[in-house]
């Protein structure tokens, strides 16, 4: 499982980059439960939507993939939660950053499925600060995630996805897109948010 404090280079990479691709950070049995977990709620994976709450869209043209959101009815999802909670006082003490709470759902790419150029968050419009990827499984091909460099269409780097890789990076700063799967993928999504609560009302999840 992955120990920032016995070894910093991801944390470096956070600092000097805004990203870090993480191999091996979650162990094998954890991944398993949770690939297990995506078949148990394999009929309730739906088409994904763009934006939150109400003004929800679902546009088949920009992505593609079918999704899940956490909802603690397994054991391996709170694990993973707890995993995530100690990466998140972890970022709030290394580089003060106030995340406050973190949100994720399973997400499904099937033969064909896409998830076009974009940011996770929007400058002022949204409270995402940091986005995270667990990838469950390992593609044979397919599926890659193309991360782009800040303001430019070059590409900073290609993540062929394999099961137990995380990667995080700053959810306002990197374009980014999900080539079209060939082989069955599976990963979990989530973010790192800020409480940006809007006249007194607490943001809700999603
Ligand atoms: O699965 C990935 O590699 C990235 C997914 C993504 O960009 C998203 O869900 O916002
Ligand atoms: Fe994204």
């Amino acid at each position: 499982m992955i120990n920032f404090s016995a070894d910093d280079t991801y944390l470096n990479d956070i600092e000097e980059l805004g990203y870090t691709v993480i191999p091996n950070a979650i162990n094998e049995e954890l991944i398993i439960d949770l690939m297990a977990d995506c078949y148990r709620i394999n009929p309730q994976f739906s088409l994904a939507g763009i934006g939150r709450l109400n003004n929800l869209q679902i546009d088949d043209t920009i992505r593609k993939d079918k999704t899940f959101w956490f909802d603690g009815t397994s054991q391996a999802q709170l694990t993973y939660q707890a995993t995530m909670e100690s990466i998140r006082t972890t970022l709030n003490r290394t580089f003060f950053m106030g995340l406050f709470d973190y949100e994720c759902h399973y997400a499904k790419y099937t033969e064909g499925d896409f998830y076009k150029k974009h940011v996770d968050a929007f400058k002022g419009r949204s409270n995402r600060v940091f986005t995270s990827v667990l990838y469950l499984n390992t593609p044979a091909q397919g599926g890659e995630l193309v991360v782009y460099k800040t303001k430019s269409k070059e590409i900073e780097i290609i993540i062929k996805p394999q099961a137990g890789t995380l990667v995080l990076f700053e959810s306002e700063r990197f374009v980014h897109e999900v080539l079209p799967a060939i082989d069955n993928r599976y990963s979990i999504a989530g973010w790192f948010r800020k409480n940006a609560s809007i006249s007194g009302i607490i943001d809700p999840p999603r």
